[in-house]
């Protein structure tokens, strides 16, 4: 059998919280990621995503159990080349070029003759001239994936690539990403969206507070846990410019645990959400609707 991407076990970490508390953000995770598999990670805000991601990029080390990326260290994978991350955060130089932000990375790594690959895997031909701070979120972060794929790396790590596009730039990245992974690089990435696990990963690992809550092919995943979601509107009076009233939402919350509602948890509807309402295509993100009852 060959050596697995990525090889996790009992990984944990353990977080000091504000007021000196133990947070766990990650608890435990026994995991085996194959070549050339893509996999979602999945799960709402605060679930250890990003701290499992920065695990396998070496970025954090866990508090217990251990991490393997094609049988070595996270940080050996990476300085060979064989992994690569496209991270949420991170700088571009505003005033460089794309094809010389491009250049330069490629002569960090050695790899001159990838700049012109990279970018047209990325779809950035057209804009190889134009200067990095004229380029959109959407282009910046497409951007960064041809700088991932500068050493032609085994595994992409991406997280939460699309935080903040709008919806034609987010199916743009992912119509990129699909060309890539057809050549059979394994792609790992952390998201909010169902839509897009359902859209693109073979596979799906649903993280709630630290813990694995299921793994598999999405389509089962979604088909065995996604459960429903019911929306409301709730009444004008608790509504404010802020959001909806704290008090009110306790009290909410007290009334349906009887009923077996737990984990409920209230989005506030975005411009992207109003826009789809009102020209009735389907929202593809279920994180943000006015009120949801997962
Ligand atoms: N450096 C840190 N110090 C203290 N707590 C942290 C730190 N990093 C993460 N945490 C906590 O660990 C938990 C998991 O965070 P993490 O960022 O991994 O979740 P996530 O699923 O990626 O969330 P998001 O989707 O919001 O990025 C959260 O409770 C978070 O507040």
């Amino acid at each position: 059998m060959s050596t697995p991407a990525i090889q996790a076990t009992g990984l944990t970490k353990h977080f000091r919280g504000e007021s000196g508390e133990t947070v766990t953000a990650v608890d435990g995770i026994d995991l085996t990621i194959g070549s050339g598999e893509i996999v979602a990670f999945l799960g709402p805000n605060g679930a250890g995503k990003t701290t499992t991601v920065d695990m396998f990029l070496g970025l954090t080390s866990p508090t217990g159990g251990t991490v393997e990326v094609y049988g070595a260290s996270p940080h050996r994978a990476v300085m060979e080349g064989r992994v690569s991350a496209v991270m949420q955060t991170g700088g571009l130089l505003p005033g460089f070029t794309v094809r010389e932000t491009v250049r330069a990375i490629a002569a960090l790594h050695g790899r001159p003759d990838r700049v012109e690959v990279v970018i047209e895997r990325a779809g950035l031909g057209p804009l190889a001239n134009r200067l990095v701070k004229a380029c959109s979120g959407g282009e910046q972060q497409r951007l960064k994936f041809a700088l991932a794929l500068v050493p032609d790396p085994d595994l992409v790590i991406l997280d939460e690539p699309t935080t903040g596009m709008d919806v034609g730039a987010r199916q743009q990245f992912w119509d990129t990403m699909q060309a890539d992974a057809a050549d059979g690089r394994t792609i790992v990435f952390a998201t909010h969206y169902l839509a897009e696990a359902d859209a693109f990963a073979d596979r799906t690992v649903l993280m709630a507070r630290g813990r694995i809550m299921a793994d598999g092919p999405t389509n089962e995943v979604r088909a065995a846990y996604g459960g429903h979601t019911v929306t409301f509107r709730p009444p004008a009076n608790v509504t404010g410019a802020n959001g909806i009233d704290q008090a009110w939402l306790d009290d909410l919350r007290k009334a349906v645990a009887p009923l077996g509602i737990y984990d409920l948890e209230v989005a506030g509807a975005s411009l992207e959400a109003a826009f789809l309402a009102l020209t009735g295509t389907p929202m593809s993100n279920e994180n943000e609707t006015e009120g949801a009852l997962r």
